[in-house]
């Protein structure tokens, strides 16, 4: 999280976040407890033993909340917290305890994804609350490439808007295969309205490939169930929710047995200690002393893991699908990025280069208007990094929105890439499409590719004169 401000200010995002940042950067270090995932100094300077060890009695599952800004997932998030804690199964977490960065508090608004936890009798969840604004589209899908499964929050009063579209899409593209809608502000809309809201839901659902008629739609209100008022809307939704997500969520099946292999999602600094990445664990077990890699971004370092956490409880074996903090030796926080990964060393590799296949969004989808030429370049998202890249297609000269096709990416630093990774391209500030990884081809000299498309470009322009 503290990595995602220093992004903010580096890519300049609104003056507004910056200027918030540094006091956020200060703050996120201090409320890492409130994250769940991350390891605090606070708690990581403790003696050993005055810390839970983590009981895995339950499987693990991670969801979360996804939908249009506003539309209630940081309050169903509360309610649920509040709900579980009753029974003993959840820490309440207030509202402004997971909006609690001064920016978001001031604006009411999410701005990064936060992390809390609790169990039913079924199962053990992380839940991420993701942002729904446009502006904080990146953190969404940081926090949803953690997701086996997610909540669609749309209110009632407003029916599904561009950011519910959106999320679904990416959703999907995640490879988030099942989910739960919660159709929320029931207390502000009447019977006819919330009839056609569904009947919108499960159309949209059908429309992005999910099972639009199987799919649990529940109708309620995030704030009666906080507020403890209307129970009918309140209280009893949030135990539907909850069934709902225990039996419409399949439990994944975790690849246990692979190398182990972790898209870093956050990094930390603990003084005396070390440095904490944090993240979903993809595939494998790691155990305490293990040696590790870390790359991307054209680096890589080898070091050794020196402690694991989940949910401020100690841990000697991670299991895929745990959302972990790992400490490392030896490595400064400043040196690591969000979107490097952590494996076991040798078994994963960097390419700059892939031959994929594409599906660009037509414009009535949200995508782009105009052609793509070739070397257009775009953003590529993919687990939790993103970096520029280049686009090209074999044997033409254009592509147009709403086609399928093969398309060679390069990109401008080499990353941690395999044949069937899924990946979203982004340019402007929407989702122009996504695409599949069908072959890694052999790496490219990025600069020379540079300056023979500025060569291109110049010939074109002076022919055009
Ligand atoms: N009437 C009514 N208002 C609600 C309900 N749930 C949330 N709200 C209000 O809607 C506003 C937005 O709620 P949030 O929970 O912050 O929405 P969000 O989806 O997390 O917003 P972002 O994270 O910024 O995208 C707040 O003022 C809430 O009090 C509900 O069930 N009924
Ligand atoms: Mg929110």
């Amino acid at each position: 999280m503290a990595a995602l401000v220093l992004r903010n200010l580096c890519e300049g995002q609104t003056v507004a976040l910056k200027q918030y940042s540094l006091i956020r950067f200060a703050k996120e270090l201090s409320r890492n407890s409130q994250r769940g995932i991350a390891l605090s100094s606070r708690v990581l300077q403790q003696p050993a033993g005055a810390k839970k060890t983590f009981v895995r009695d339950k499987p693990h599952v991670n969801i979360g909340t996804v939908g249009h800004v506003d539309h209630g997932k940081t309050t169903l998030t509360a309610a649920i917290t509040k709900h579980l804690a009753a029974n003993n199964k959840a820490v309440f977490k207030k509202y402004d305890e997971i909006d609690n960065a001064p920016e978001e508090r001031a604006r009411g608004i999410t701005i990064n994804a936060a992390m809390v936890e609790y169990s039913t009798d079924k199962r053990h969840y992380g839940h991420v609350d993701c942002p729904g604004h446009a502006d904080y589209i990146k953190n969404m899908i940081t926090g949803a490439a953690q997701m086996d499964g997610c909540i669609l929050v749309v209110a009632a009063t407003d029916g599904t808007m561009p950011q519910t579209r959106e999320h679904l899409l990416l959703a999907k593209q995640i490879g988030i295969s099942k989910i739960v809608v919660f159709i929320n502000k029931a207390d502000a809309a009447d019977t006819e309205m919330l009839e056609l809201v569904e009947m919108e839901i499960r159309e949209l659902l059908t429309e992005f490939g999910y099972d639009g008629d199987g799919t649990p739609v529940i109708t309620g209100s995030a704030l009666n169930a906080l507020d403890g008022t209307n129970p009918n809307l309140g209280e009893l939704k949030i135990t539907e929710l909850l069934e709902a997500i225990d039996n419409h969520i399949p439990t994944p099946v975790r690849d246990l047995d692979k190398p182990f292999y972790l898209p870093i999602e956050s990094i930390f600094s603990i003084p005396g200690r070390g440095t904490v990445v944090t993240g979903k664990l993809e595939r494998g077990v790691i155990k305490k002393s293990d040696d590790c890699e870390i790359m991307g971004f054209n680096k890589s370092w080898k070091t050794t893991i020196t402690g694991i956490e989940m949910f401020h409880q100690l841990l000697d074996r991670a299991e895929a699908g745990d959302q972990l903090g790992a400490l490392i030796r030896g490595i400064k926080r400043d040196e690591l990025r969000r979107g490097l990964v952590l494996c076991k060393p040798g078994t994963m590799k960097m390419h700059n280069k892939i031959e994929s296949q594409v599906y660009l969004l037509s414009k009535e989808e949200g995508g782009r208007n105009k052609p793509f030429l070739n070397y257009f370049q775009a953003q590529m998202f993919c687990k939790t990094w993103d970096c520029p890249a280049l686009l090209s297609i074999p044997n033409k000269e254009m592509v147009m929105p709403g086609e399928d096709v093969k398309v060679i990416f390069t990109l401008k630093k080499a990353m941690v890439l395999e044949q069937g990774t899924r990946f979203t391209i982004r340019g402007g500030s929407g989702t122009l499409g996504y695409g599949v990884v069908t072959n890694i081809l052999e790496d490219e000299n990025v600069e020379e590719l540079e300056k023979t498309i500025k060569e291109k470009k110049k010939t074109a322009a002076k022919a055009n004169e």
